[in-house]
């Protein structure tokens, strides 16, 4: 039930419609907190039923409200649990939602002729237009770092709102922005590190140049076939600087080793995905919004799959025998209940602390 707006802000959807399993969105409202970027990048939403409350201390407006700031078509009255078999039993479509007074038959044809996800190049839409340095003492990434005040050092601002006092900067690393969402900036200064973020088609040497500690890439839209530009600038950083990818990030670290990916029949979406650690067995409960993934039997042998999805067997996770390169499938960031895989961000840490990259 919570996380709507965190779904309707990530730049992964972009292009594509949303329908939520929840029986009732809306809740809680909207606030000025919980945006994963700084727009609604779905193409509609779709819902069973639109709370007719939205009760939070952290509320700043309804669902409602923010869909039509946005121009986002939501619709509700629909039997979304129904909509998902459907989809689960024929595979993710093209769909259509108007208020023109059409035929059903003519919305049909409309879906048919959207163009297909598959070949597209989405990251184009959502990639910053130049570089920039991630500030997390400006007052809008402060306003992020929200922690649940566990006991860890914190600070309460003139609102009553309770903030991390972040660690000291460890790391500096540069992260390639596909669309990426902004709990990844928060959770990589949480653990030490300090973002130059640059646009999907910086070339590596103009990365190499920044003389970066670690290379990320992070999550966004599209088929990641479609980024050819983006698999050849990372053969140029392999080897070279250690890199963590996360879900498109990790796409296109598969294609920079030489292996593809396949668009699945539908999605992984949601935050209860089991993925097992191959090297150890331990299972993690995980947050995933993925419609394609990387194809096990293409990636060459120095590459292996360190991590799988429980109900369908598919890879989650990628590590290089020899480079200091891993990556996953899905989101240790995403917190909408479960924070098992947040150990990552460390682990990131940790592979450019040990690792000897050769420059
Ligand atoms: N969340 C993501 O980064 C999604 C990656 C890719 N666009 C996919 O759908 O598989």
């Amino acid at each position: 039930m919570t996380g709507y707006q965190e779904v309707l802000t990530d730049p992964s959807y972009r292009g594509q419609i949303v329908a939520m399993t929840a029986p009732q969105i809306g809740n809680y409202g909207v606030n000025n907190l919980d945006d994963e970027s700084a727009a609604v990048h779905v193409r509609g939403f779709v819902i069973e039923e639109l709370s007719p409350v939205a009760s939070s201390w952290r509320s700043r407006g309804t669902l409602d409200e923010y869909l039509k700031k946005w121009e986002v078509p939501g619709i509700q009255g629909i039997d979304t649990r129904a909509l998902t078999k459907h989809l689960r039993s024929r595979g993710a479509m093209q769909g259509c939602l108007t208020t023109d007074n059409i035929t059903p038959e003519e919305a049909v044809a409309r879906a048919k002729a959207a163009p297909p996800m598959a070949g597209s190049d989405f990251v184009k839409e959502v990639t910053p237009e130049a570089p920039y340095a991630w500030d997390p003492e400006d007052r809008e990434s402060r306003a992020w770092t929200i922690v649940k005040g566990d006991g860890a050092a914190t600070e309460v601002t003139e609102n009553g709102e309770v903030f991390e006092k972040l660690p000291p900067v460890k790391h500096r690393i540069v992260a390639y922005d596909f669309g990426m969402k902004r709990n990844i900036l928060r959770r990589l200064r949480q653990e030490g590190f300090q973002v130059q973020v640059v646009p999907a088609d910086t070339k590596a040497a103009d990365v190499l140049a920044m003389k970066p500690e670690g290379v990320f890439l992070s999550n966004g839209p599209g088929d990641p076939a479609a980024l050819t530009y983006v698999h050849e600038n990372l053969r140029g950083l392999m080897g070279r600087t250690p890199i963590f990818g996360i879900c498109l990030g990790h796409q296109m670290l598969g294609y920079a080793f030489g292996g593809k990916t396949f668009k699945l029949k539908f999605g992984h979406r949601g935050g209860n995905q089991p993925v097992q650690d191959v090297a150890t067995g331990k299972v993690t409960i995980t947050s995933q919004n993925h419609g394609f993934a990387v194809d096990a039997d293409s990636l060459p042998g120095e590459v292996e799959v360190s991590h799988i999805n429980l109900n369908d067997h598919t890879v989650e996770g990628l590590r290089h025998k020899s480079l200091p390169i891993f990556s996953v499938q899905y989101h240790p960031e995403a917190a909408p209940g479960p924070n098992d895989a947040g150990y990552f961000f460390r682990e990131f840490a940790k592979l450019i602390e040990t690792s000897q990259p050769g420059r």
